[in-house]
């Protein structure tokens, strides 16, 4: 059996890349439009950066793993084809800001009814609004020249960081597939695939709207968590109750978990935010607008905890950030990952920026280059193929990256911690101290220093919906 994978990104590079290690008896290719991506992905720099994903791919690699960007050949001899390229949120037209731009997908799907010479099952791995499969298979029959197409749904449910642990043990697959003989065909031939090391009861079957609406939903709720605790940890700051003692006592509940509860200065990733518009555009779309309302409610809380971030650090130093040289630890969306795509840092280095702030960033896995790009790129740009994105010719002169977290913090009046990198809780914070402008200030968007042990060597403290310091209490959170 032959597979095609188009798309080599965050998905498609990791998920292909396992089901090569799983399935010796597959040839797994992975095509892409973007030339420098895929020579990444031929060396010893892979394009992202993921724990795990190297010897994975060492192992795999020239043996039944291959990477091309001869995506026309690859894509006639495969018997399935994923199709795991971007699905951005529309800037422009019909649903601009919220539905998702499927231009990428349309294409994909053109291609291959152009250059098929035998019948396919063609696999959504990108995540989509519910009902694309109809659109898909529509492209593909009436350009089909009698080939035959199957389409199924098989959303991915990794999280960056943890993808291939996400992926060798995932907590479930899902393939949604059309009701008939050859549509129950089809699924079975994936759920054989992925039967090389996903226990059976694991690898669930639907149908094909079931399974694309599921992958929304997952986002929305895991979205939704982190919006509900980051609601509580604004009344937690307002009351002296704490966060993390309240997320500990509600996740005790069996019914409802204690993972995914940890407040924080918002959350970012590709996805959360992408998913939870286009679901709320297909909601008003099928004339739910209280729905629709509710999801919204999402992304607002998560825009306000941005804001409030900012507005903390602003009001906290005497009410004014103008000229002064704040370090910001962590630039990615999450730990153990290089991808800035909708990170918070992203709208807290902007707020700063606007009021006026030198800005000294340090991220173990990020480019200066990037963080550049990221701060004068327009909303919803990043999530197209990179040598599509526009470039923007200007450089944010307020801000310099450096490859030091000491080096970050010399002279600067305030810290800003966005990303939860394990060796910032390891810092010798009494030789950062000692080198800062006093009063020294420490905002912690991810409640990962001691707040008592920094106060005692004479920072001042906020750390996300924790009882406050007595600096910050008589001053206003929100301006
Ligand atoms: N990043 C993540 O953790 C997850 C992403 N998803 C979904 O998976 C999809 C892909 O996401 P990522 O891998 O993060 O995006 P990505 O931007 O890293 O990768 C997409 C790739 O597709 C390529 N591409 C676009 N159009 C193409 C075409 N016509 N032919 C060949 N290649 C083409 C691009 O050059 C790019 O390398 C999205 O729909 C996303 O919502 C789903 C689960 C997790
Ligand atoms: O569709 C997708 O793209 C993926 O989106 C998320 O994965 P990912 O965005 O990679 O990472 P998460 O671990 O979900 O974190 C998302 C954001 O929420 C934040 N977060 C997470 C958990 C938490 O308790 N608090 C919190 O603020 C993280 O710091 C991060 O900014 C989902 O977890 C995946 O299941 C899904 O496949």
């Amino acid at each position: 059996m032959k597979i095609c994978c188009i798309g080599a990104g965050y998905v498609g590079g990791p998920t292909m890349a396992v089901i090569a290690i799983k399935c010796p008896d597959i040839e797994v290719a992975v095509v892409d439009i973007s030339v420098p991506r895929i020579a990444a992905w031929n060396s010893d720099q892979l394009p992202i950066y993921e724990p795990g994903l190297d010897g994975v791919v060492k192992e795999c690699r020239g043996r039944n793993l291959f990477f091309s960007t001869d995506v026309e050949k690859h894509v006639r001899e495969a018997d399935i084809v994923f199709v795991s390229v971007n699905t951005p949120t529309k800037t422009r037209g019909l649903g601009a800001g919220k539905a998702a731009d499927l231009t990428y997908w349309e294409s994909a799907a053109r291609m291959i009814a152009d250059v098929s010479k035998s019948d396919k099952i063609v696999v959504e791995k990108s995540t989509v609004p519910v009902k694309t499969a109809e659109a898909i298979e529509k492209i593909l029959t009436h350009n089909s020249k009698g080939i035959k197409f199957q389409i199924l749904s098989n959303p991915e449910f990794l999280a960056e960081g943890t993808a291939i642990q996400d992926l060798f043990n995932p907590d479930r697959v899902l393939i949604g597939g059309r009701e008939t003989p050859e549509g129950n065909k089809a699924v079975q031939a994936l759920k054989e695939v992925y039967a090389h090391w996903v226990p059976e009861e694991r690898i669930l079957t639907t149908n094909l709207w079931s399974a694309e609406l599921s992958k929304l939903a997952a986002n929305a709720f895991l979205a939704q968590r982190i919006s509900s605790v980051n609601a509580m940890s604004a009344l937690c700051e307002a009351t002296g109750a704490d966060v993390t003692q309240v997320s500990y006592a509600v996740g005790k509940d069996t019914r409802i978990g204690p993972k995914f509860l940890n407040a924080s200065v918002g959350f970012g990733g590709s996805c959360f935010q992408k998913d939870i518009l286009n679901l709320v555009y297909i909601c008003e779309c099928n004339g739910l607008p209280e729905v629709a309302e509710y999801w919204k409610q999402v992304i607002k809380i998560n825009d306000y905890q941005k804001n409030r971030f900012v507005n903390r650090v602003v009001s906290s130093m005497f009410n004014t950030v103008s000229n002064k040289k704040i370090a910001i630890l962590g630039f990615a969306f999450k730990k153990d990952t290089g991808d800035t795509r909708e990170t918070p840092a992203i709208d807290v280095c902007k707020g700063l920026l606007g009021d006026k702030a030198r800005l000294s960033i340090y991220d173990p896995q990020v480019t200066e280059d990037q963080v550049q790009r990221d701060l004068s790129m327009n909303k919803f740009d990043w999530d197209h193929p990179l040598h599509l994105q526009p470039m923007s010719p200007t450089t944010v002169k307020q801000v310099s990256c450096v490859w030091d977290a000491y080096e970050a913090t010399k002279d600067a009046h305030g810290i800003c911690i966005l990303t939860e990198w394990d060796e910032f809780k390891k810092l010798d914070f009494k030789r950062i101290y000692d080198n800062m402008q006093k009063p020294a200030f420490v905002f912690d968007g991810r409640n990962i220093v001691n707040a008592d042990e920094l106060r005692e060597i004479g920072f001042i403290v906020y750390s996300i919906g924790k009882p406050l310091d007595p600096w910050l209490k008589d001053l206003p959170a929100v301006a």
